[in-house]
């Protein structure tokens, strides 16, 4: 058994909170969307499971036990253990999903090599409000919690995308409990380009209260002239859309001579 799997970036092209949950969760839609680039992983057969980290972002994760490939592994009953290794190439608590496009690769992999239980999207919500959509990581609306996928027309595959991270961690819990209340209304009708062109990500202004530096990332990414730029999820990474692959590399050295500091990572959306 040798499987292998990307673990694609996750962004959100468009983020509408409508309301605060008595559980303390928030009702949302979203769209989702997924770039050709993320964290790598490889699985060998073994006796039993086993985890280990390389790349990048390797020492963020501190204490490999809690990590959720480990609890993705656990949630998929399987005949023989895994040997995983995960390539941490997104930085941690970015907006990017990182961890819950983690788990999404375990159970692609499980699903080729022993098929997925039928309660599979049961478990994945169990593990994150990201990880059902990370499973497919293809273009959807997420509502509900965001574990609710709707199917949508994917007229953004292909596009040149550029992220950006200020190297700072921003975690999921503060920036919702920052939203102001109130509702920011019903996600735009329409294809995948439409929802992303007039659509909003409601995250913003608590996450740049908490983390000021995204409206600087923001800023810059608007002087490259890109379709339009957004900060993903509860951030702090934000994202621009281009429509050439010579556009997106131009404003990436522009962002990298102002801003040496700041990780970048290029793509393609899915
Ligand atoms: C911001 C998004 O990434 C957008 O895709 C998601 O809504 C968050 O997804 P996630 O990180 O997988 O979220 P979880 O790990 O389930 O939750 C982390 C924390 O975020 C808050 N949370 C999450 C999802 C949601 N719909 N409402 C929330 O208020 C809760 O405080 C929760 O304790
Ligand atoms: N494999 C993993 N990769 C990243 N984070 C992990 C992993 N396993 C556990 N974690 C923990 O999960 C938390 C969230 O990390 P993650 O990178 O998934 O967040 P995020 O990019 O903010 O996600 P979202 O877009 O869902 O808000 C971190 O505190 C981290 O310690």
């Amino acid at each position: 058994m040798h499987l292998t799997q990307t673990a694609y970036a996750k962004i959100n092209l468009a983020l509408h909170v409508r309301a605060r949950k008595e559980n303390g969760y928030h009702e949302l839609e979203t769209l989702f969307a997924f770039v050709d680039a993320g964290d790598r992983l490889v699985a060998h057969g073994s006796n039993e499971d086993r985890f280990s980290v390389t790349g990048e972002f390797a020492g963020a994760l501190t204490n490999p036990f809690d990590n959720i490939v480990m609890q993705a592994l656990f949630t998929l009953p399987r005949p023989d253990g895994l040997a995983i290794t995960l390539e941490k190439n997104l930085p941690v608590a970015a907006g990017l999903g990182g961890g819950s496009a983690d788990a999404g690769a375990i159970f692609r992999m499980v699903r080729d090599g022993y098929g997925l239980p039928d309660d599979w999207r049961v478990r994945a919500a169990k593990l994150g409000a990201d990880v059902p959509a990370c499973v497919e990581s293809e273009t959807c609306v997420g509502r509900g919690i965001g574990t609710e996928l709707e199917p949508v027309e994917n007229d953004l595959a292909g596009m040149a995308v550029l992220l950006v991270n200020p190297r700072v961690a921003l975690s999921t819990g503060p920036v919702f409990a920052k939203w102001g209340g109130g509702d920011d209304g019903p996600l735009p009708q329409g294809t995948a380009k439409d929802i992303f062109i007039n659509g909003i990500n409601g995250l913003e202004e608590p996450a740049v209260t908490l983390c000021p530096i995204v409206a600087d990332i923001l800023e810059q990414l608007r002087v490259t002239r890109p379709m339009a730029a957004r900060m993903s999820g509860s951030g702090a990474t934000c994202f621009a859309l281009y429509n050439s692959d010579e556009e997106r590399d131009m404003a990436s050295q522009h962002i990298a001579a102002i801003r040496p500091d700041w990780w970048q990572m290029r793509g393609h959306l899915r």
